[in-house]
């Protein structure tokens, strides 16, 4: 039987120096006829041949014994939202309370702690709470924004009220059923628990930070939204693009920033399988095709502080004449007019009228010179390449990320210009001026800042350094006879080394997240070699395959990591033990451990280097038969 596709990557886990081993050099058990025999009990690691009576105590559970239930289980610690809107939420599905892991490998009954002293008291109460937190939810997910748990079904964005995430990008698999992403359930560690030793860890600290969890989440969320084109007049396919959906809800469209109201839409590409965003200019007829080769110059613009554009065109599939811009989508992204001057802006600042003076709603001075130095260095890269921004307005310009500014909508006016033909150098003149002015209205919080210059400077004055106030008056200032980037470059000097230094601390931080992550991927891969083996029905027209041979031995070892049990036979559910023998298994270590059969009558002694050449072996076979 070929393995599934997938099969290839699992090999991946395993570094290529591991050496193959032969079982024959494993002592095995053997009964009188010379075949392996069936064990049926475990012991714990051992490091010499002797069989310690006290390392015996935990057996594996055989297959035939009936079990008395542990009080605690791991079973199920996802939450399942399809079962909720039916039955109950059964509390031991729901029982997953941190789990602190240590070193030992000896664990008590059910003890997912493997901290007695740390379990115990709050057990209790942590499985009440949460029972009584989750019958809560029965049937009443609004507080969640989430009112249909299908994925065909609409789905109350949390985002934007109409958006649904539907099988469109899963073209004639209709039948298929997803859950809505359940990032909400992430929480930080419970107070009575984080008062940990040093070398005690939550399950959290296994895992990334749930704030980035829940923001890529939601990012990959948002990319796959949609909504029915016909619902919102929309065309199904524009160009080679489709799945169009609105990303500016707004009934009221200005005309002020290009002189002609715009649209912009999410949309997939058909060609290269990506999302895009596209700006649509509404009733503009493009009277001359050479204004199409202005978008050249800003196709070869790659910049971190710019949103790239992929291409223009022009289309009457919306029922007018539209010039269509299509610019790399970036999810979940606000512009920097809702960040700072939105309703949500507003509803922030309102929340602090009287607090203390201290906590007055003005953007703190390390954020600002963030935003001036990103900008400049946009800036920089559109002055060299011999263009003109001509668009520093905080509604086009986009937040990515904390504090993370990109410049957005580049390149339409220089087609909707086109015949107009202004002069290049005077543009970006402009562009210093209008940083210097969408610098004011950040620093005075007011979109009306340059209305009163004398007084915004006198507040800005009030509010920031000296060293921002004057670099302010520079941007402003008229130029003699002409002001450039650099200049603005060598005026922020050691502050583009913070921002340096700010951003590879940003990075270390993600870097070590990912590196988390990156050892669940190598276990998960593991994992899933373990189960492409154990207990395969058939093989090779050997249905015993499974059962003899190396695969014999990786039974055994799966029953030493996952079926464990202890002297009372409740089943040991030590997430510390498992992770322990995975990560061992996967290095190859030499340390050796017992696997005892289930009838308890042989045992084997071997090392993760000799278990993992039996895997490796096994899984060779099942590679090899594709
Ligand atoms: N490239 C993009 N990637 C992701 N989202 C984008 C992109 N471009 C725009 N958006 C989103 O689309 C929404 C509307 O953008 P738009 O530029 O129209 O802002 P606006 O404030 O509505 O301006 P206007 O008043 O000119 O229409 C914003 O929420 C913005 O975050």
């Amino acid at each position: 039987m070929a393995p599934p596709s997938g099969s290839t990557s699992t090999d991946e886990s395993t570094p290529s120096a591991w050496t193959p081993k032969t079982s024959s050099s494993i002592a095995k058990a053997t009964n009188n006829n010379g075949a392996p025999t069936k064990l049926t009990k475990a012991a714990p690691a051992a490091t010499s041949s002797s069989m310690d009576s006290a390392s015996m105590r935990a057996k594996v559970a055989s297959s035939t014994t009936t079990l008395p239930k542990a009080k605690l289980h791991v079973n199920s610690p996802i939450f399942k939202p399809s079962n909720l809107s039916s039955g109950s939420v059964k509390a031991e599905s729901i029982n997953a309370p941190e789990f602190v892991p240590k070193h030992s490998h000896e664990s008590s009954a059910g003890n997912m702690y493997g901290d007695v002293r740390l379990m115990q008291p709050f057990a209790a109460p942590m499985q009440a709470n949460m029972v009584n937190s989750m019958n809560n939810l029965q049937g009443n997910f609004s507080q969640f924004g989430i009112n249909d748990m299908s994925m065909g079904g609409s789905m109350q964005s949390t985002y934007y009220g109409d958006g649904a995430v539907n099988n469109y990008y899963y073209q004639g698999s209709g039948a298929m059923m997803h859950q809505p992403l359940q990032y909400h359930l992430y929480n930080t560690p419970l107070p009575h628990v984080s008062n940990l030793l040093p070398h005690q860890k939550t399950i959290h600290g296994f895992f990334i930070s749930d704030t980035l969890r829940e923001e890529l989440h939601r990012k990959n969320e948002m990319v796959l939204q949609t909504v029915n084109a016909q619902d919102y007049g929309l065309p199904e396919e524009l160009h080679e693009y489709h799945s169009l959906y609105p990303l500016d809800m707004t009934q009221e469209k200005s005309t002020e920033v290009f002189g002609y109201q715009s649209s912009v839409y999410k949309c997939m590409c058909s060609v290269d399988g990506k999302t895009y965003a596209l700006r649509r200019i509404e009733g503009f007829r493009l009277t001359n095709e050479l204004a199409m080769q202005t978008i050249e110059g800003w196709r070869r613009i790659k910049h971190a502080n710019i949103v790239s554009i992929r291409e223009a065109f022009t289309s009457k599939a919306f029922g007018d004449h539209s010039l269509i811009f299509v610019y790399d989508y970036h999810p979940c992204s606000k512009t920097l007019y809702d960040v700072h001057f939105g309703p949500q802006a507003q509803l922030a600042s309102q929340v602090l009228v009287g607090a203390p003076k201290s906590t007055d709603p003005v953007i703190q001075e390390r954020i600002l010179w963030s935003y001036l130095i990103q900008l400049t260095s946009a800036l920089k890269k559109i002055h060299s390449a011999g263009l003109a921004a001509r668009l520093i307005d905080p509604t086009k310009i986009l937040v990515t990320g904390k504090n993370r500014l990109r410049m957005n909508c580049c390149g339409i006016m220089d087609m909707i210009t086109f015949d107009t033909a202004p002069n290049i150098g005077h543009l970006q003149q402009d562009d210093i001026l209008n940083l210097g002015q969408l610098m004011m209205t950040l620093a005075c919080k007011s979109l009306t800042a340059t209305h009163n210059i004398s007084k915004s400077i006198d507040y800005i004055a009030q509010h920031y350094t000296q060293d921002m106030k004057n670099m302010i008056l520079f941007l402003m200032s008229q130029p003699v006879p002409m002001k450039t980037v650099d200049q603005i470059i060598s005026m922020l000097g050691p502050r583009i080394l913070q921002e340096i230094n700010d951003v590879q601390n940003a990075n270390d931080v993600l870097e070590s997240d990912l590196g988390r992550e990156l050892e669940n991927g190598r276990l998960a891969r593991l994992l899933m070699k373990f189960g492409f083996i154990n207990e395969r029905p058939e093989f090779d027209m050997d249905p015993a395959w499974s059962e003899t041979g190396d695969r014999y031995i990786i039974k055994l070892f799966r029953d030493y990591v996952f079926h464990q049990v202890d002297e009372a036979g409740l089943p040991v559910l030590d997430v510390a033990h498992v992770l322990t023998c995975l990560n061992k298994l996967d290095a190859g270590v030499d340390e050796k451990i017992v696997l005892m059969s289930r009838d308890e009558l042989s045992c084997l002694i071997v090392s993760y280097r000799e278990i993992k050449a039996c895997i490796e072996s096994a899984f060779r076979d099942l590679s090899k038969s594709k």
